[in-house]
C-alpha cells in the first residue's frame, strides 16, 4: 500500500453479520480470533480504510474496508461497534474498551475528514 499510513491500530475480533442464519460469524477461515485491525489513511487519493489481519502466524486478512462518507458507525456497546457497507455488515468485538475508544476516535476522523 503505497503512502498509506495507519492512524489507528487495535485488537479485536472481525465478524461479518449472516443475514441468513441471522448470526455473526468470524470473518476469514476457522474459529474467531484476534487481529490486529488499522485504519489507513492514503493522503494522495484522501481516502481512508479499515484493514484487519488476524494475528497468528497467517496473518490472514479478515476485512479490508474502504470508509465511505456518510455512512454510520454504530457503538452498539463499549465492546461492540458495527457498520454496515453495500453488501454486509461488519462488527468489530474489541478486546478492551479502550481499544473501542481508540477505534471509534480514528473512524470519527476519518468520517469527519470525507
Ligand atoms: C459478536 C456477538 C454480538 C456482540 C454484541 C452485540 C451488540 C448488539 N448485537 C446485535 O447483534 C444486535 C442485537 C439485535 C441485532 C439486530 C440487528 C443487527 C445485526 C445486523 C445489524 N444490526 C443492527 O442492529 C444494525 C446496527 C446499526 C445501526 C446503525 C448503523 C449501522 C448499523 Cl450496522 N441496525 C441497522 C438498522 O442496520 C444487530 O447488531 N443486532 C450484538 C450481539 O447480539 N452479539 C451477541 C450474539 O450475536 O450472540
Amino acid at each position: 500500500m503505497s503512502c498509506e499510513s495507519s492512524i489507528c491500530q487495535v485488537r479485536a475480533t472481525v465478524m461479518l453479520y449472516d443475514d441468513s442464519s441471522k448470526r455473526w460469524v468470524p470473518s476469514g477461515s476457522d474459529s474467531p480470533a484476534l487481529s490486529r485491525v488499522h485504519i489507513y489513511h492514503n493522503p494522495s487519493t484522501h481516502t481512508f480504510r479499515v484493514v484487519g489481519r488476524k494475528l497468528q502466524a497467517d496473518q490472514q486478512v479478515v476485512i479490508n474496508c474502504p470508509i465511505i462518507k456518510g455512512m454510520k458507525y454504530n457503538q452498539a456497546t463499549p465492546n461492540f461497534h458495527q457498520w454496515r457497507d453495500p453488501k454486509q455488515v461488519w462488527g468489530l468485538n474489541f478486546s478492551s474498551k479502550e481499544d473501542g475508544a481508540t477505534f471509534s476516535k480514528a473512524m470519527t476522523y476519518a468520517l469527519d475528514a470525507l
